[in-house]
């Protein structure tokens, strides 16, 4: 069934376009219920021309919306709370008005601080829910009903799984999750950068690269494999992998991701 109300949305970047596109495709939100606002007036004619839909610089029309979904800089939620504040005062109060936060690091506390009459969800989402195959972690925040629950989980199920998880999850949930795809892509491209040293053409090596990647995470995840047990079943006895394994360990691959994963945690916490 569509979303029966208006949908606003402040903040259309990467990651607002990545949740909204396939919500549009579904039908679960229609083109005609969405009210986005963000920053420049040449972003705001770009993107209602490209994705037909109405987006303008008069956040005020976005706020005035039931359900807002925020999607703009951690570094920018200060200036986006005054118009949030006077759209909520101009009009008649809507039923539980609600807030979901895609926002990097900005907890609860200091969402329901900067938006008062509206109960706040932190969501944490990852960019492969432009393709469906998202995850997202929610939080809920006071006041927020069960009607309301149902629905922000039936909008973030349409773009890949959900989970519920106690606030202070959501940073190592976010470095996992939603930088991992930064992380992954780079293990991706630096593999297909060495099958181009060792003599593929650049777009065969790319393609073979994502393919793999894609077939790895199927089979750990259709055998319910532990990744140990996965690299021995590769692993042939003086073979080539126990050759290239023995160059990423040498290089400390294992070391510089689990680093990665820990200073992608620990940036989210410094953007409360
Ligand atoms: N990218 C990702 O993979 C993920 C991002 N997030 C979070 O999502 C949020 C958005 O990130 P991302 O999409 O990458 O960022 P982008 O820079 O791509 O998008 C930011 C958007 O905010 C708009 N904006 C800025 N200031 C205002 C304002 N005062 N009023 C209305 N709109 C404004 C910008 O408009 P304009 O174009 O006109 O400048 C732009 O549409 C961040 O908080 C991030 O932490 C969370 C998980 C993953
Ligand atoms: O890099 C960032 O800050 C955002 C949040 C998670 C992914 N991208």
């Amino acid at each position: 069934m569509p979303w029966s109300e208006t949908f606003g949305v402040v903040g259309l970047g990467r990651m607002a376009r990545a949740l909204l596109l396939p919500l549009l495709d579904s039908g679960l939100v229609e083109r005609s219920a969405v009210r986005a606002a963000v920053a420049t007036e040449a972003s705001a004619q770009t993107l209602a021309g490209e994705l037909g839909l109405q987006v303008s610089t008069d956040a005020a029309r976005a706020w005035s919306a039931p359900v807002v979904l925020l999607a703009v800089k951690p570094q920018q939620i200060e200036a986006v709370a005054p118009a949030a504040a006077q759209a909520l005062s101009a009009a008649a109060p809507a039923h539980e008005p609600l807030l979901i936060s895609v926002l990097a690091g900005v907890p609860l506390w200091r969402l329901q601080a900067l938006f008062p009459g509206r109960a706040c969800v932190r969501a944490v989402p990852n960019t492969p829910a432009l393709v469906r195959s998202g995850l997202t972690g929610l939080s809920w925040g006071e006041g927020v009903g069960e009607a309301r629950r149902g629905e922000v989980r039936q909008l973030f199920a349409q773009v890949g799984e959900v989970l519920e998880l106690p606030e202070p999850q959501l940073d190592p949930f976010l470095a996992l999750t939603s930088s991992g795809p930064a992380f992954l892509a780079l293990v991706a491209e630096s593999m297909a950068d060495g099958a181009v040293a060792a003599g593929l053409p650049r777009p065969l090596a790319s393609h073979l690269a994502h393919r793999t990647m894609a077939g790895t995470a199927a089979l750990l995840q259709g055998q319910e494999l532990h990744p140990g047990e996965l690299k021995d079943m590769v692993t042939s006895p003086a073979g080539t992998t126990a050759a290239g394994l023995r160059e990423l360990e040498r290089a400390g691959l294992r070391s510089a991701l689990i680093e990665a994963v820990l200073a992608a945690a620990e940036r989210s916490r410094q953007l409360a």
